[in-house]
């Protein structure tokens, strides 16, 4: 007999099934009802039942569950903070898509070093989730891996699709079936439309193959994502964050039949992945904001130490505490800032003073 299939695969490795790592490190009742909580206020927000402004703000991936735990805990001083004008999420990515290759985030690798130990990397993240939830602090993520979410999302407050998976099938069917809301990045390419349709397709009932809480495969099918949103990020042309780019945007979603706001990630293409110039479109977004443009939230890359470093052969070995290996992120004292003029932007927009700031 000659071999006609799996010519190119080096091995399986089998993982344990979602159930059974969900009830070795279950949620406590109190992150239940956070994220059922904070799920809800996301959506308020989006309908525009809620004016405050959501801010989806962490470091770009988490590769260190020490110095993501030390980021949450002054986060959630901020949050309590401008509790009234701001709805923050920390931002937890444990998944990177890559433009070519590079390191996958810590659920596909989480020694950084090349091991791919997936199974440790499940279990890490989802206790990282569990402390940082435990802080009474929602989170935010990109979902990448079809799979990974059966893990991992039932602690998650808002998602992600992005750019380069926006106009995937797969990752728009699975939007259809998450439990929070889902953003959708316009493309790398600056298109906007592939989002507006990845929202229209997450919106609708969808039937494709995945796995069960058992790990079997199974048909799934979905009753459809109606807190689907567009994620502006800026494109190979420029930034779209401007006035006219943001009115663009919210025409083509309102021709679409959708709520014409739109959330702004002031990272990536909007800033030129550059720390220094994420501050200032911040600061423009902040003006925008005030003056009414229909933003619903901004997202932030920030963590401990500005800017990034390169990983190298080493490992988690020899990096600086709470600095990026992905992209270059605010520091915490850039971030204090940005989370007070965001806070500023919101009262504004209310129409009311604040006395805060
Ligand atoms: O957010 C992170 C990166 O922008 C994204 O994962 C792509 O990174 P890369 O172009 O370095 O692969
Ligand atoms: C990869 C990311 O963004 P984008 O999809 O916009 O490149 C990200 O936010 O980590």
């Amino acid at each position: 007999m000659i071999k006609t299939h799996d010519l190119r695969i080096r091995g399986f490795e089998p993982l344990p099934s979602p159930a059974e790592l969900r009830g070795r490190l279950p949620l406590s009742t109190e992150t239940e009802g956070l994220v059922t909580t904070s799920r809800r206020e996301v959506e308020a927000v989006l309908r525009g039942d809620d004016d405050r402004l959501l801010v989806v703000v962490g470091p770009c991936s988490v590769h260190d569950p020490d110095a993501a735990l030390e980021y949450a805990r002054r986060l959630v001083a901020e949050a309590e903070r401008h509790a009234d004008r701001l709805l923050i999420v920390m931002r937890v990515y444990f998944e990177k898509p890559r433009t070519v290759a590079g390191w996958k985030g810590l659920i596909n690798d989480p020694h950084l070093d090349g091991t791919h130990r997936v199974a440790e990397g499940l279990e890490l993240a989802r206790s990282v989730l569990r402390d940082i939830t435990a802080l009474g602090l929602p989170v935010g993520c990109e979902f990448l891996e079809p799979i990974s979410p059966h893990y991992i999302a039932d602690a998650i407050s808002w998602g992600a699709i992005g750019a380069r998976t926006t106009e995937s099938q797969v990752h728009r069917q699975l939007a259809s079936g998450l439990s929070m809301p889902i953003g959708f990045k316009n493309g790398t390419d600056g298109d906007v439309g592939v989002a507006v349709d990845g929202v229209r397709a997450a919106a609708q009932s969808q039937v494709f193959f995945g796995v069960d809480d058992s790990g079997r495969t199974c048909v799934v099918s979905t009753t459809g994502n109606e807190y689907g949103h567009v994620i502006l990020r800026g494109g190979r042309t420029g930034p779209n964050y401007d006035s006219a780019s943001l009115a663009a945007a919210a025409a083509k979603l309102t021709a679409a039949g959708l709520p014409g706001r739109v959330v702004v990630d002031a990272s990536h293409a909007n800033s030129g992945k550059d720390h220094v110039r994420q501050a200032e479109v911040i600061g423009e977004l902040a003006g925008q904001i005030a003056a009414g443009d229909p933003i619903s939230g901004v997202m932030i890359e920030s963590f401990l130490v500005p800017g990034r470093q390169t990983l190298t052969d080493a490992g988690r070995a020899g990096l600086v505490f709470g600095q990026s290996v992905t992209d270059a992120c605010l520091g915490w004292e850039q971030t204090e800032t940005a989370l007070d003029l965001l806070a500023f932007a919101a009262t504004r927009r209310r129409g009311g003073v604040s006395a805060r700031c």
